[in-house]
């Protein structure tokens, strides 16, 4: 075997194998993860559910490869992300990873067009303008390409972030929060349209979230629990999530 991959795992597009995560040191140390492994089916939508300080956050930055776990192992197809360097991960992220946060960060000087597809630029990867033309199209914002972000509405600059996240054609797309600052309407319309892009083009999506009901729309829901895997629910419905969460402690 290659050294830096594994054995295929084709249901899984990324797995946490034992991870932990201690941050800090001697009496400050704060384990944020306590051995978590979890898998994300290829093609479906996943959230990640817990209360506060359960360990969303780090599971995604962990998943990312933007934070290292003190041990076990994170596995993006068949890549083992704990062995790569600090310039095979940004490359790893560039090219495989596709992020969508709470906050859009688009830059506000650019045009829709090129924000979406500064990736490729980053990248030194060529527009592929067919590509491009059916994202654009799918997430509904075709008409706004030569807008910049301050001309759009918030579910629109959402819609711009998510182009910028597939323009790559990465194997998962990992959302924080990404309806956080959307109202409820709009929230909804930004989860349709993730939830359409796994059901239509097979895209693995992650998403952590703290409301029920934007969990709904996901395939099956991993909750964590101080820092530990705390069960799946698979078709979630909202009182379903409410349920295990409250059963889980303050959220
Ligand atoms: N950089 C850090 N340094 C020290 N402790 C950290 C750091 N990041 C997270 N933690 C701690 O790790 C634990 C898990 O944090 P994390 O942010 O992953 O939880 P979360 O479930 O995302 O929380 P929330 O729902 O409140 O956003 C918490 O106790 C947190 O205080």
């Amino acid at each position: 075997m290659v050294s830096g991959t594994v054995a295929v795992d084709t249901a899984h597009a990324l797995r946490l194998e034992s991870v932990r995560k201690v941050y800090g040191s001697g009496s400050n140390a704060v384990t944020a993860l306590d051995g978590v492994t979890a898998g994300l089916r290829r093609g479906a939508f996943t959230a990640v559910m817990g209360p506060s300080g359960s360990g969303k956050s780090t599971f995604l930055h962990c998943a990312a490869g933007l934070d290292r776990p003190t041990s076990g192992r994170v596995l993006l197809g068949d890549t083992d992300l704990t062995g790569l360097s600090e310039n095979a991960l940004t490359e790893l992220r560039r090219q495989r990873i596709g992020f969508v946060f709470q906050a859009y960060n688009l830059i506000p000087s650019l045009t829709v067009r090129q924000n979406i597809t500064l990736p490729l630029r980053f990248a030194g990867a060529r527009v592929d303008e067919d590509w491009l033309r059916e994202i654009v199209a799918r997430v509904g914002i075709a008409a706004l390409l030569d807008r910049r972000p301050a001309e759009l509405s918030g579910g629109q600059q959402q819609r711009v972030a998510i182009a910028r996240a597939l323009v790559t054609r990465p194997e998962v797309l990992l959302a924080d929060e990404p309806t956080g600052a959307l109202d409820t309407r709009t929230g909804r319309q930004v989860l349709d349209l993730l939830r359409g892009l796994v059901d239509t083009v097979g895209q693995t999506v992650l998403m952590v979230t703290h409301d029920p009901v934007a969990a709904s729309f996901a395939h099956s829901v991993l909750f964590l629990a101080d820092g530990r895997f705390a069960g799946e629910l698979r078709e979630p419905t909202p009182d379903q999530v409410v349920r295990r969460l409250t059963g889980l402690g303050e959220w």
